[in-house]
């Protein structure tokens, strides 16, 4: 309770006309899902590249999710790089109702770096019902070395929802909405965005 007093409360348009880089405590502060990507994709100025992400309920250890991304080859067989710009930053989940009833999700996520180190590699990502924040993740992936393949997975702990809730989450697909944004030395470098239905 003390940790939300002392937060300062941010708006969408005071990060958009700012100025300067984007930090932490400014999407911390946030309390509504953005309209729009709050750094365009040439931010990811650290060339990195997700490439496999796969969710498991941690208590049955059951898979939920898995995408991997076929990767591009030129026409001599090797590897290409990925413009960021082509990056999809948009995805959308349709899970059943079950999902919400799951009390520990682990997300492990695949990824590369390019040529430059990347230091403190953070990820705040904010859950949206409607209006409603639902909960906020900080998850940190630490430093990373140049040119490194990295795996880890990190663990949603699930907020408590009541039944009505869970309830009006089903009955409105996707009205339930998240921003991953991704840091890297306390400036934003990545925006994604998701959007979930229950009714699988
Ligand atoms: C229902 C409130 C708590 C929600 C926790 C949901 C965990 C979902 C894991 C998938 C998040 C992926 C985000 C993305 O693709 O950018």
């Amino acid at each position: 309770m003390a940790e939300v007093a002392r937060m300062r409360l941010t708006t969408e348009e005071e990060l958009r006309t700012k100025g300067g880089e984007i930090t932490p405590d400014d999407v911390l502060g946030l309390r509504a899902i953005t309209k729009d990507y709050l750094c365009s994709p040439s931010a990811n100025i650290y060339e990195v590249e997700f490439v496999k992400f796969k969710i498991r309920d941690m208590d049955t250890d059951t898979l939920l999710f898995e995408i991997e991304k076929p990767e591009s080859r030129d026409e001599d067989g090797n590897p290409v790089k990925v413009d960021p710009s082509e990056m999809a930053r948009y995805v959308r989940y349709r899970f059943s109702r079950d999902f919400l009833s799951l009390k520990r999700v682990g997300a492990t996520v695949s990824f590369r770096v390019g040529d430059e180190g990347v230091k403190d590699f953070r990820m705040i990502e904010r859950h949206y019902f409607k209006d409603k924040l639902l909960k906020s993740f900080d998850f940190v992936f630490g430093y990373c070395i140049p040119g490194s393949d990295n795996t880890c997975e990190h663990i949603y702990e699930f907020p408590r929802l009541s039944d009505e809730l869970i309830e009006e989450m089903v009955n409105c697909p996707y009205e339930t909405r998240s921003d991953s944004f991704y840091f890297a030395d306390g400036k934003l470098i990545m925006h994604n965005k998701a959007d979930y239905s229950y009714d699988a």
